[in-house]
């Protein structure tokens, strides 16, 4: 930050702070004959003109020999150089009176070059006796000449502004013959008026403008109220004027200005305003301002009228006494118009969080709310301001909330399986003395998750022993259980991993505040990182947390007259598709005068499952629960209330007892959702497929084997690896030669869905089969029932093998099968790069992008083309087979080929193995013609 520190800035800085991305650099090679290395000269480009440099041997040597050259140009030196340290006090005395008189001189005026013109200029365009006079603060400011200078007569001016306003006007008292200081108290005019000519040349200011500012309102007992205004810059005034007069000041002569201290977003510089204070003692004149306290502990307040600011002073880490207005705009060295940007309340608590080097602040609840905090606390000395775990303190102190209770633990963590046994105790406890939990004791029971580990914890490069610590806070009249936060990460210090808790803590309760215009039957829940946080919303209206009138607004208002823009913030990590496992319960939280016991509120579990999976975005799961599962990561816990039961799977009540059913028709308060995300894979495979490929990738392989089917005249098929039977099912539909067809998969869901899907078509079809089979069995193992067949398929089969599986399987189907037709298709790897670019894959969750290499999280491998091709045709050449290849989805004759790639190999030659009969399969499932038969 320019202005405050002590540490100089680099040449190439200043011209970086002073043009930003339009001073651009370009070296060039230089060949001198005489010298066998290389030379550099530097080309360094600005808006206005453009330098270059001599001939250096490094390229940095030559940038900085540019930036010099430029900074020269334009009459800036470099602060705290050694020019500067040389410097006596006289010298630079010397050295402010002359540039005061340069200031306003003609040839400054009309020099593009300098802020300070820009505001001359603005002086000139005022009427009446302030024409032409410029505020001594604009230019104890804006000049970093008269800046050094004052430094060089006494380095406090850092400090405190009006010490070096006091030196300027000093100095001015020395050009009486030239410059004059006007009846305001602090403002220099030139005695000599400028040449008409120079007058007639200033254009007024364009358009008005509107700029948002913080107004820091000085309270003469308590703290300082800060809030939002607007500066209206209406065309031709001075904006100085403006933000004077907004300070209830007659002009800007009665002005301090700030050194700057802190940025918006978008890069702006911010300073404070405010009005020079009124000296206690009768002494008025300017020079009494610069003459400090004996002793500089001394309190300030005491020397003025006007109480000192803290907010505004720790803010610029300069004393500022009275109301004060930060903002960010005035004339910078690229052009003369007005540079501004709004300074939101946000970006103001931003820089007073310490993210400048000198916002040592007092944090109010405000500050907390509108702040953005770091991600992470690392060590106190880079932390500015007060600890995270005080500012806890201080919040919820603020909030009636408890004292934050931190757990640290340094124990080895929990295996999953108890976290579910955990969970289990929990249900079994609630339905044993189901109505008589308490808040408490049920908040207790969630202590078993603060320590679990997840499947995925070894993934994460996080330390993995040391200490871990969690908070919890209660509402003080209650106690319910507000938050509970337990990050998952190990710190070698104690008081690390407990700072960063109450980090996390905060900013928490941050984000919460930032949702407030979030629709409030949504369910509620924040989750960041890797921590399980857990909040229920109900709990925090019961509590009547936090005071904060607009949480009220927000919490309370049923009558959805909210701005429906306004979409509750949600981050989906898990993508559509995904197949995710959960364990769940569903509690009721019954209203205290339900039971009429302790005015305590209870809940009674309605409904818990272990392990359940699904598939995200196809609306099978309850969407409450849906939502906030696709924001969490794995291991994470979650527990939230949703105001009304949702309908649908979760709470499906054929099972429900009548009590059950009782009380969710008492329902007044909500349900309570406990939700720990076991797993996630995904996508699966057949969504990427639907998703990408129209028809879909599946169809359009089933598609393709069926052509080739329909061409053979071939009598008997075997599906290796049918899964559902898709392969199946479309014979059913379609006439070809087929008489006998024959499914072998190993999973007994896959047939058992094939099954009923045959069953369910058997007789629709247009076909001329006679006999349908399913085997249970592993497609790596020989069955003799099928040697000779004439057509084997394996689609999308090998893939879900192990590699040297898949090898040989290739062997014993060309060795003992002996299909006349082989088809295989697999997916082709060279394909996902563009399969991956789509959003389904782009999970925010670690541990599923490291799997999503593959299509799917199931696959073992996949195969390049040539790689396929290697596999395919060693294979045939071995057994006696033609292979040829082709594929589906996407072209063969572009990068990257199909997207799935298909061998077809032929047999040339038929010889009849011994007859051994190997029949290693389990019927599961058969149906012939004769007899319109089936057995299951
Ligand atoms: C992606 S599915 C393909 C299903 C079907 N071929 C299709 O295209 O729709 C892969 C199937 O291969 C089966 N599978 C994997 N290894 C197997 C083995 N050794 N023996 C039999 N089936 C196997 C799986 O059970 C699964 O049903
Ligand atoms: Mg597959």
């Amino acid at each position: 930050m320019a202005g405050g520190e002590k540490q100089a800035l680099s040449p190439k800085e200043i011209i970086h702070h002073k043009f930003g991305v339009k001073a651009s650099y370009r070296i060039e090679q230089v060949h001198v004959s005489s010298q066998s290395s290389c030379l550099y000269r530097c080309h360094l480009q600005l808006p206005e003109f453009s330098v270059v440099s001599n001939v250096f041997k490094s390229k940095q040597d030559a940038e900085l020999s540019a930036a010099e050259l430029a900074l020269e140009k334009l009459g800036i030196h470099p602060q705290g150089d050694d020019d500067d340290d040389d410097i006596t006090v006289e010298q630079a005395w010397d050295d402010i009176v002359e540039r005061i008189k340069y200031i306003f001189s003609d040839e400054f005026l009309s020099s593009d070059h300098h802020p300070l013109g820009s505001h001359l200029r603005a002086t000139l365009l005022r009427d009446g006796e302030r024409h032409g006079s410029l505020s001594v603060s604009v230019i104890a400011a804006f000049d970093a000449k008269i800046n050094s200078r004052c430094k060089v007569i006494n380095p406090s001016v850092d400090k405190d502004p009006i010490l070096a306003m006091s030196y300027v006007m000093r100095a001015a008292a020395k050009l009486s013959d030239y410059i004059v200081a006007s009846p305001h108290l602090a403002s220099l005019r030139r005695k000599n008026p400028y040449p008409p000519a120079v007058i007639e040349a200033l254009a007024t200011h364009g358009e008005s403008i509107k700029v948002e500012a913080v107004y820091i309102q000085c309270a003469t007992s308590g703290e300082e109220v800060v809030d939002l205004i607007t500066l209206d810059i209406s065309s031709g005034r001075y904006y100085l004027d403006i933000i004077a007069d907004k300070l209830g000041l007659k002009d800007s002569s009665q002005l301090i200005i700030s050194r700057t201290f802190g940025k918006t977003p978008s890069g702006y510089e911010c300073r404070v305003y405010s009005a020079i204070p009124k000296l206690n003692p009768s002494d008025k004149s300017l020079k009494a301002y610069g003459k400090r306290p004996v002793d500089d502990e001394e309190d300030q307040s005491s020397r003025f009228k006007n109480p000192w600011n803290a907010k505004a002073s720790s803010a610029c880490g300069q004393d500022i006494h009275g109301d004060a207005i930060v903002a960010a705009l005035g004339y910078s060295w690229r052009s003369n118009d007005l540079e501004h940007d709004d300074v939101s309340l946000k970006s103001f608590y931003r820089i007073c969080c310490g993210m400048s080097p000198n916002g040592i602040y007092k944090f109010s609840r405000q500050a907390l709310i509108a702040a953005t905090l770091p991600f992470s606390f690392t060590t106190k000395s880079s932390w500015r301001g007060p600890l995270p775990r005080e500012m806890l303190s201080i919040f919820c102190r603020q909030q009636q909330l408890a004292e934050p209770v931190f757990t640290i633990s340094t124990s080895p963590v929990k295996p999953l399986s108890e976290t579910l046994r955990s969970l289990k105790k929990l249900k079994d406890s609630e339905s044993n003395d189901g109505n008589n939990q308490c808040v408490n004791e049920y908040a207790g029971s969630y202590d078993s998750f603060n320590h679990y580990n997840s499947k995925d914890e070894e993934e994460l490069p996080v330390l993995e022993s040391g200490y871990r610590c969690g908070v919890k806070i209660l509402s003080k009249s209650l106690q319910d259980l507000v938050l509970d936060c337990s990050p998952r990460n190990f710190y070698e210090k104690e008081s690390h991993a407990i700072q960063n808790a109450a980090l996390k803590a905060l900013t928490w309760f941050g984000s919460l505040f930032d949702d407030l215009d979030a629709d409030p039957e949504q369910p509620r829940c924040y989750m960041k990182g890797h921590m399980n946080w857990m909040f229920t919303r109900n709990i925090m209206i019961k509590g009547k947390f936090p005071s904060s009138k607009r949480y009220e607004e927000a919490a309370y208002d049923e009558s959805k007259t909210m701005d429906m823009d306004r979409k509750p913030k949600r981050v989906q990590t898990i993508p559509n598709g995904s197949l995710v496992s959960i364990s769940y319960s569903v509690s009721v939280e019954v209203e205290a005068d339900f039971w009429g016991r302790s005015g305590k509120c209870l809940r009674e579990l309605i409904e818990s499952n272990e392990e359940i999976e699904f598939e995200v975005g196809v609306g099978s799961m309850n969407p409450h629960l849906e939502s906030v599962v696709t924001q969490m990561s794995v291991g994470q816990y979650a527990c939230f209330v949703t105001n009304m039961p949702a309908e649908g799977l979760v709470l499906a009540d054929a099972n429900d007892t009548a009590r059950t059913r009782s009380l969710l028709s008492k329902l007044a308060a909500g349900l309570e959702y406990s939700v720990h995300l076991l797993g996630v894979k995904g996508p699966t495979e057949k969504r990427v497929e639907s998703v990408f490929f129209k028809p879909p990738l599946w169809k359009q392989r089933v598609g393709y084997a069926v052509k080739l089917i329909k061409e053979s005249s071939a009598s008997t098929l075997v599906d290796f690896g049918c899964g559902s039977g898709s392969l199946l099912e479309s014979l059913l539909e379609v006439p070809t030669s087929l008489q006998t067809i024959v499914g072998v998969d190993i999973s007994q869901k896959a047939l058992d869905r094939a099954a009923k899907m045959l069953d369910s078509k058997l007789n629709k079809g247009a076909c001329n089969l006679k006999t349908i089979r399913l085997y249970d069995g592993s497609i790596l193992e020989f069955d003799s029932r099928l040697h000779g067949i004439d057509i084997a398929t394996c689609l999308e089969v090998i893939e879900h093998m192990e590699e040297d599986e898949a090898f040989q399987f290739g062997k014993t189907v060309l060795t003992l099968f002996r299909p006349k037709l082989l088809i295989v298709s697999t997916p082709n790897y060279e394909y996902n790069k563009i399969l991956h670019k789509s959003s389904l894959y782009h999970s925010k969750d670690r541990s599923m992008s490291q799997r999503s290499k593959f299509r799917s999280h199931d696959h073992k491998f996949e195969w390049t083309r040539a790689q396929f091709s290697h596999w395919a045709s060693k294979l045939a050449k071995s057994h006696n087979y033609n292979v040829e290849f082709s594929g589906v989805g996407g072209s063969g004759d572009v990068d990257p080929g199909f997207a799935s790639q298909i061998a077809i190999f032929k047999r040339k030659s038929f010889t009849q193995v011994k007859k051994v009969s190997m029949q290693p399969y389990k019927v599961i499932w058969e149906w012939t013609r004769a007899q319109g038969d089936k057995k299951n």
